[in-house]
Parts: structure tokens; C-alpha cells; sequence
């Protein structure tokens, strides 16, 4: 069994129906969805607002590396192109967390390394898992604080929505 924290972001096509799959094909594997936030564009590139949302997900069959391949089998079948990085997406999920597994193996880092960065994860994780800890430079760190020590104006920059993913 594995418990994953997923982060999915979309800012092209329908982005809440591109949301609405991932939790569609997860089915009875959700343990928790977050409402969906619309975010201003975190990297620096130019492109549309996103909607974010983050997920908790446990599987009996899937370890780590099978949790990144379910999330790029959705990016596929939501037509997802890589082109700028950064960039303008239909589809993306991230494994922010897995089982609190540390890894830096390029094809799947662990935890995220760059999910301590982003308001747009840490916002709607801590929402759906107040007591969050995410390992940050080989330590443990609390989400909570890890919002506090992120810069004001990108947290700012998150603004929930009425919309709410709902787990079936
Ligand atoms: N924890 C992880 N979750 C998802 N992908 C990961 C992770 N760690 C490493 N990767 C690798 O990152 C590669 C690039 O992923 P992707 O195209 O989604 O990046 P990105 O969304 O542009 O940027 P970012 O990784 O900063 O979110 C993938 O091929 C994947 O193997
Ligand atoms: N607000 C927001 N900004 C982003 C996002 C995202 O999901 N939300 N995804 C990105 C690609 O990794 C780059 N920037």
C-alpha cells in the first residue's frame, strides 16, 4: 500500500474538466481532494492563471514509480505537448510526496523538489491535511511554516474558487 500526495495543475483546454479525470480515474483511491484554487503563474513565463489542486491517494498495487506513470498516462490522454518548460499545460501531476520516500533520481525526485516552492501546492495540501510535513534539505519541515517563509505576494497570488472537485 502507498499513500501519494499528488499535485495537478492545468491552465489550457477546460482545465476543471482536466482536473475532474484525474479524480475521475483514481475512483475509491482518493482519500482526500482539496478544493480548486485559481493561481497566477508561478516560473516567470507569461501564460494564463491555472487551477490547482492537490490530492491524497493510496493504492494497494502501485509503489512510487507507478504513481508517476499513472500521472503521465493522464497527461497523455489529456493531450498534454511539452514544449516551454514552465509553460502552458492541459495537464499536470506531480508526485509531491510518496509514502515520505527520498529519492534524487532525476526521473522521480521525492519528495518534489521544487513543491516547498509553490504556494499553489502547499495552499490546497495543507487545507485537505493541516499537519502536513514535507522533507526539505534532508529535514522535516511543517507545511505551515513553509507557507510562512514563502514569498507574501505569491501566496497572494492564490485565490480559491468556488469550484470544488468532488470525490466520488
Ligand atoms: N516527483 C516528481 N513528480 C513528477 N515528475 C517528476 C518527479 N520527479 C522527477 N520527475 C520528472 O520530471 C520530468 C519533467 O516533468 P514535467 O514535464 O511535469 O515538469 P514540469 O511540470 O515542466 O516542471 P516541474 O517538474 O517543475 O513541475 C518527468 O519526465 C519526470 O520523470
Ligand atoms: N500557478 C501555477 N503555476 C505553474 C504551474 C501550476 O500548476 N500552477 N505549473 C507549472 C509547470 O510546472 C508552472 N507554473
Amino acid at each position: 500500500m502507498t499513500r501519494v500526495v499528488l499535485s495537478i495543475g492545468s491552465n489550457l483546454g477546460d482545465p476543471l474538466a482536466n482536473l475532474r479525470s484525474v479524480v475521475d480515474a483514481l475512483g475509491d483511491r482518493v482519500v482526500a481532494v482539496s478544493s480548486v484554487y485559481a493561481t497566477a503563474p508561478w516560473g516567470g513565463v507569461e501564460q494564463q492563471d491555472f487551477l490547482n489542486a492537490t490530492l491524497i491517494a493510496q493504492d494497494d498495487a502501485l509503489d512510487c514509480r507507478g504513481w508517476l506513470r499513472f500521472g503521465q498516462d493522464l497527461e497523455q490522454r489529456a493531450d498534454r505537448v511539452r514544449d516551454v518548460r514552465w509553460g502552458p499545460r492541459s495537464l499536470d501531476v506531480d508526485v509531491v510526496d510518496c509514502d515520505g520516500t527520498v529519492s534524487a533520481d532525476p526521473e522521480l525526485t521525492l519528495p518534489h523538489p521544487r513543491a516547498h516552492e509553490r504556494a499553489f501546492v502547499l495552499v490546497p495540501w495543507l487545507e485537505i491535511e493541516p499537519d502536513a510535513a514535507l522533507t526539505v534539505g534532508g529535514a522535516p519541515v511543517v507545511v505551515a511554516d513553509l507557507l510562512r517563509s514563502l514569498d507574501a505576494s505569491e501566496v497572494a497570488g492564490v485565490r480559491r474558487t468556488d469550484l470544488a472537485l468532488v470525490a466520488p
